[in-house]
């Protein structure tokens, strides 16, 4: 997990030069509703994603030989499990090219913490590798590849803030406010599965709309559970009680908005030490499609 002393925190914004790296941003989900369960388990959605400006990065370099190596370990991650050569080999299967990639990935997102991480990094894989192998796929054929690889890869693939529903591939970008957000990151790991299997969790809430999530609908129908089930979120999430704090995702992070930098960074600062947390702006478009378009025009 890293804490607020984390000397390589990766946003991104002016001055800030990406070299070769291959943006993986983040994820908030500013409100989330289980609205059912299909035959195959999944459970579906309504919820908001919008990006944030703390990232992973990539670097990836192609190989002749066809082979896909990641570069580096992962813990608790095997390099087959990993989700970025997982989405390598399903770019290759799906689009026959024969070239292969070294992949090394720099983590500042906590894993298991609801932000999406390891989701963005797959998109990552699959829109740098899209390009660097010339493999010509359109944004809706990578999408249609990435959802198999998790129902929150989709959403990075496109890059944009989106309303959505089903598990979270059908998709409509909005234009949102992008206030600040402290983002706390409570040292522990939330299982995705283990929430959604929950006998407790709410699985039948009412659909809303647009309107009513910009009216300050917020729900996130997990809370119960993880609030029940995980101390380290439960007491997060009242240290946020003052601005409102809500759970991104299954969690483990929480969150809340504030109108500038210094008041999120204040209310950060009065946080206990040994919590880790960020301060990261809210975006509605994603670095990743200007890294794709820089890369397409050399
Ligand atoms: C809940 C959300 C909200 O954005 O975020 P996270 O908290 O995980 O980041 C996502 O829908 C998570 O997406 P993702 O993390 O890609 O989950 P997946 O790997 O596809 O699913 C992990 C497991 O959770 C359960 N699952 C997941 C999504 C869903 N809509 N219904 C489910 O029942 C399934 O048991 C699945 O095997
Ligand atoms: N490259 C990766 N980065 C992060 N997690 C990965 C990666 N590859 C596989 N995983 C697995 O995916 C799980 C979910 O990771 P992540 O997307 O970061 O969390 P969340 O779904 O809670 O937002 C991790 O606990 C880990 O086991």
């Amino acid at each position: 997990m890293l804490g607020r002393a984390d000397s390589g925190d990766a946003l991104w914004g002016e001055g800030v030069g990406w070299g070769e790296a291959w943006p993986a941003p983040a994820k908030l989900n500013l409100m989330l509703r289980v609205v059912g369960r299909r035959a195959d388990g999944y459970h579906e959605l309504q919820t908001v994603f919008q990006l944030i400006d703390r990232c992973d990065r990539l670097w990836i370099d192609v190989r002749d030989d066809g082979r896909i190596r990641r570069v580096g370990d992962l813990e608790g991650v095997p390099e087959q499990a990993d989700l970025t050569v997982r989405a390598a080999l399903a770019l290759r299967q799906a689009s026959g090219c024969a070239l292969g990639a070294d992949i090394r990935c720099e983590k500042h997102l906590p894993m298991g913490g609801g932000l999406g991480g390891g989701s963005s990094d797959a998109a990552t894989t699959l829109v740098a590798l899209n390009a660097l192998w010339s493999a010509g796929l359109s944004e809706d054929e990578l999408a249609e590849i990435a959802l198999p690889l998790g129902a929150d890869v989709p959403v990075f693939i496109r890059g944009r803030a989106a309303w959505a529903e089903g598990v979270g591939e059908r998709l409509d970008p909005v234009e949102l406010p992008e206030p600040w957000y402290l983002v706390l990151t409570p040292a522990c790991s939330v299982s995705t599965k283990d929430v959604f299997s929950h006998p407790d969790l709410t699985r039948d809430s009412k659909l809303i709309t647009l309107a009513d999530f910009m009216h300050g609908d917020t729900v996130n129908d997990c809370l119960p559970v993880v609030r029940r089930e995980y101390p380290e979120v439960r007491s997060a999430l009242g240290l946020l009680d003052p601005w409102g704090g809500r759970l991104t995702g299954t969690g483990a992070c929480v969150f809340a908005a504030f109108p500038s930098e210094s008041e999120a960074s204040a209310a950060l600062g009065r946080m206990p030490a040994e919590l880790g947390g960020f301060v990261a702006r809210g975006r509605n478009r994603s670095p990743l499609l200007d890294r794709v378009a820089a890369q397409t025009a050399v």
